[in-house]
């Protein structure tokens, strides 16, 4: 396919005479194509002659004004002073959507000039139909804690480290009311300006680009989501690429405590790969400005994980959240969150 249209290119090159295709067109169609290779094919192919050159800029430049790729209420920029990176290349979702699909997540057309529209759509993704087992059977949603579940005499309840207790309820799909329904605050998309600002220390982080005043909500944490065991496997790469300190994993991990607090449901949600910009907020030892709880729509078997302002929050201040405490496995990352009682040593999730 890459041939193919390298060659038409390399025609369109040749003398006028020769040409069989508009120029217009073809520079249409190749702006298609070169929005959906990653920014490694992109950059070698712009190489290739000065027009794709053109073409590759001002794709990244469309990529680096919008991390959303049109799918959010409005643009959600990168800003790097930093280096030379331009944007962060992920496949975007809006909502958390099974780890099943992710063989289709191959590609998503991203900078073009037509594919900019609201109506972008993941590829081979359904979002609506989320399935909870994945192809050997196993639940995407069950805890793996040895003594979780157990109504032992005078047992303490689940073992299982922080987590939620309570859950929101919104309306949702056996609902009759619509989007508009003032108690479906969580699922209108994200609705307030943001922007992703590079940090030399700390990578890409999400700033707001407005006033946030306290108890609004910013985004929900969308990704994959994984089943316990790829969670573990998945994790197990992670550590070892961010060992070598260019790798940001965005592997969370939910934990849901039944009212009878003697067990818990785990969901392990996977931003690394297909996400929101939720996956660029970053840790704060002081607990940030965020506030996370867990929304059920009414219908719905999973709930969502969202954040909210926990204060007012001023526009172009960084938007942090506490990834937890720090527990044994930590494996020493650095903490530059900058807060007086930062304890130097980013918290990571025992998965
Ligand atoms: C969910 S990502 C956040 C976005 C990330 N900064 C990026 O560039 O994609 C989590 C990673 O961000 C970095 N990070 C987050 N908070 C940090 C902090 N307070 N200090 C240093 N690095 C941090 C770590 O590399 C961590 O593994």
């Amino acid at each position: 396919m890459k041939n193919l249209f390298l060659r038409r290119m390399q025609q369109n090159q040749s003398p006028p005479s020769k040409r069989n295709h508009s120029p217009s067109l073809l520079l249409q169609c190749s702006e298609l194509v070169l929005s959906w290779l990653t920014p490694q094919e992109l950059a070698t192919i712009s190489l290739t002659c000065s027009t794709l050159h053109t073409i590759s800029k001002s794709i990244t430049l469309r990529r680096a004004s919008d991390a959303s790729r049109a799918f959010e209420s409005h643009p959600i920029p990168f800003h790097n002073s930093v280096d030379e990176h331009p944007y962060a290349y992920f496949i975007y979702t809006p909502s958390q959507i099974p780890s099943s699909s992710s063989q289709f997540l191959g590609r998503q057309s991203w900078g073009s000039s037509s594919s900019a529209h609201k109506s972008n759509s993941v590829a081979g993704l359904g979002v609506q139909t989320l399935r909870f087992v994945d192809e050997s059977g196993e639940c995407a949603c069950g805890c793996e804690c040895e003594a979780c579940g157990e109504e032992g005499d005078g047992g303490d309840g689940c073992p299982c480290f922080g987590g939620f207790n309570d859950v929101v309820a919104e309306c949702g799909p056996s609902c009759e009311c619509g989007l508009d329904c003032g108690n479906r605050l969580t699922q209108r998309g994200i609705e307030i300006k943001l922007k992703i600002l590079r940090d030399g220390r700390k990578g890409w982080s999400l700033y707001a680009d407005q006033f946030i005043p306290k108890g609004r909500f910013v985004c929900e944490y969308a990704g994959e989501l994984l089943t316990t065991k790829e969670a573990r496997s998945r994790q197990q790469i992670y550590d070892e690429l961010a060992s070598g300190g260019h790798f940001s994993p965005a592997l969370l991990v939910v934990r849901e405590h039944m009212p009878s607090r003697k067990a818990c449901l785990r969901y392990n949600i996977d931003a690394t790969r297909a996400g929101n910009v939720s996956r660029f907020i970053n840790h704060s030892c002081d607990g940030g400005n965020l506030s996370t709880a867990l929304v059920r729509s009414s219908g719905a078997l999973l709930p969502r994980l969202c954040f909210f302002a926990s204060k007012d929050i001023k526009e172009d201040e960084e938007l942090t959240f506490s990834y937890g405490e720090i527990r044994e496995r930590s494996k020493g990352l650095q903490c530059f969150c900058g807060s007086s009682c930062c304890l130097g040593i980013l918290p990571s999730e025992q998965t």
